[in-house]
């Protein structure tokens, strides 16, 4: 069949979109993040997966998640960053929420004494609930706001930090400062933990990782779909 009997010439055909090859992820790393109610954990996952900043966001009510691809060390690894409510009564998980996870930021505001002072709970209750191995970074948000309103002194949280060995570092998901940088440390200290360090094999699908004969799931890419929570399509204002 020539172009012009199937109808497919090049002019006749321009509105159509080709279809585009799917990515082939490598691993899918699951990442929770947890803190107290207007920390900003909601605008932290949007600058970082979508570089976007809402300034009337709304409280999350149950559990969202966010995705993000990225590159590292060659390969395809999708963040899926969840999001669930600081208030307690619309937080629908616990153990739920921290299954499969492979990090958690834990998140205060630096204006905020009494939230950087809850976070000792909320390290008790992922270590309840998350894998051992999980890394875990405590970030003190709206950094943007350290002259005139800071609560918490830099100091106090790497103390903080030190003592339960968790990684540190103050961001601002407003002016995007550190957002990134925060997010690519953790992420690539959970590469280095779960992929390099141990021993690793990956699947066809490229989301099996096995380790030590226990066996952690990393979800993979047509999982997202299949999923009961739905990705957010970009910032949830
Ligand atoms: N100045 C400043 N404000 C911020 C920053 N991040 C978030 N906010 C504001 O803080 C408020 C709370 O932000 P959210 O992201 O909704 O907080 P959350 O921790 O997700 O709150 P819950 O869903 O209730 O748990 C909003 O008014 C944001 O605009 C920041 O980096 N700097």
């Amino acid at each position: 069949m020539n172009e012009e009997m199937s109808g497919e010439s090049p002019e006749n055909n321009k509105h159509v979109k080709k279809p585009t090859m799917p990515e082939k992820i490598d691993y899918v790393f699951k990442v929770v993040v947890i803190g107290d109610s207007a920390v900003g954990k909601t605008q932290l996952l949007s600058r970082f997966t979508h570089n976007e900043f809402c300034y009337d966001s709304k409280s999350t009510i149950g559990v969202e998640f966010q995705t993000r691809t990225i590159t590292l060390r060659g390969k395809l690894v999708k963040a899926q960053i969840w999001d669930t409510a600081g208030q307690e009564r619309y937080r629908a998980v616990t153990s739920a929420y921290y299954r499969g996870a492979l990090g958690a930021m834990v998140v205060y505001d630096i204006t905020k004494r009494l939230s950087f002072d809850h976070v000792a709970r909320w390290v008790e209750e992922l270590r309840a609930h998350a894998d051992d191995s999980a890394v875990i970074m405590l970030v003190g948000n709206k950094a943007d706001l350290s002259v005139g309103k800071r609560a918490v002194p830099t100091e106090d949280a790497v103390e903080f930090a030190e003592t339960q060995r968790l990684f540190f570092s103050e961001v601002s998901a407003l002016s995007g400062g550190n957002v990134d940088e925060a997010f690519f440390r953790l992420l690539e200290e959970i590469f280095s933990r779960v992929v390099v360090s141990r021993k690793a094999m990956e699947s066809d699908g490229g989301a099996t990782v096995k380790l030590d004969g226990s066996r952690i799931d990393v979800i993979s890419g047509s999982d997202l779909e299949t999923s009961n929570i739905k990705e957010q399509a970009s910032c949830s204002c």
